[in-house]
């Protein structure tokens, strides 16, 4: 990617109008927007894409991305875990990657449980956040992530810009669906690494049917990127239903709240 283009991106994706956006999902994102509201768009020259991301998780069998939830908007407060020892644990569980979320006001996340997590593991670690703005992704290239969430249900088309500025920053992309529209704009925009979210950010409903019904649908047309099934497993048997299909699974609320983080890990990915 040529360098005027990619800054032409930054400065077009930061002034994305986001007011359609519905329900609980509307409103997380009216507030990051505010909070980014003026950031600077400048990206900086080209980092080297590690993929370290994508190759933790292109692994045989189906592969753990375990996050750091201390909370969420379903639940409230989860556990009050201290992310560098939760990434740790679920290390030792035989997670592939980390997940962490820095949003502060509905998941109690924040930009140091990202540096603690970076600091503590050998694992890639995912920025999990509601991407509204290119300094958030700058952000998680300078905090040391390899990865970050961008969701069509927030970004809409605009998805394939914010692709092209992650890899700029080197970051792989975690590129989260939950429809077949979504899913259609994710395959046109080149995502390499899609996530299937099983549930519905507007009303917060989950639906373990949505991440087999897309994945099916992605490898129907031809994708050949990796596959992830996110939200709502609890158990093994969960698990077995996306196994085969999805690449990795993405768990959060039943691990961070099960109080043994690496036994809880273990007993997950058991068959
Ligand atoms: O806690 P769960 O049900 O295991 O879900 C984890 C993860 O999929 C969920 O946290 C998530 C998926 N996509 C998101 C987007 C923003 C915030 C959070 C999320």
């Amino acid at each position: 990617m040529v360098q005027g283009s990619v800054e032409r991106m930054a400065t077009a994706g930061a002034g994305l109008d986001f007011s359609g956006v519905p329900g609980v999902l509307g409103r997380i994102v009216a507030e990051r927007v505010a909070d980014y509201a003026g950031a600077d768009t400048e990206l900086g020259t080209a980092r080297p894409r590690q993929r370290r991301f994508e190759t933790a998780l292109k692994v045989a069998g189906l592969s753990l991305i375990a996050e750091v939830k201390r909370a969420s908007p379903s639940q409230g407060a989860i556990a009050p875990l201290d992310p560098a020892q939760a990434a740790l644990a679920y290390e030792a569980g035989g997670a592939a990657a980390i997940s962490v979320l820095t949003e502060p006001r509905h998941f109690d996340g924040n930009p140091e449980a990202l540096h603690a997590v970076v600091a503590a593991v050998s694992l890639p670690v995912l920025r999990k956040d509601f991407v509204v703005h290119p300094a958030m992704l700058r952000e998680a290239a300078d905090w040391g992530a390899s990865a970050a969430l961008l969701m069509v249900s927030v970004l809409g088309e605009a998805v394939g810009e914010y692709l092209g500025m992650a890899h700029h920053l080197g970051l792989d992309a975690l590129v989260e669906v939950h429809d077949e529209r979504e899913l259609e704009i994710a395959l046109a925009a080149g995502a390499e690494i899609i996530g299937v979210n099983n549930r519905d950010l507007t009303t917060l409903h989950i639906d373990l049917a949505v991440s087999p019904r897309l994945i099916a649908r992605a490898r129907a047309a031809g994708f050949a990127g990796l596959l992830v099934a996110e939200s709502g497993y609890r158990t093994p048997a969960d698990l077995s239903v996306v196994r085969g299909l999805a690449d990795a699974v993405l768990v959060g609320s039943s691990l961070a709240g099960s109080g043994d983080l690496a036994q809880a890990t273990r007993a997950l990915l058991s068959v």
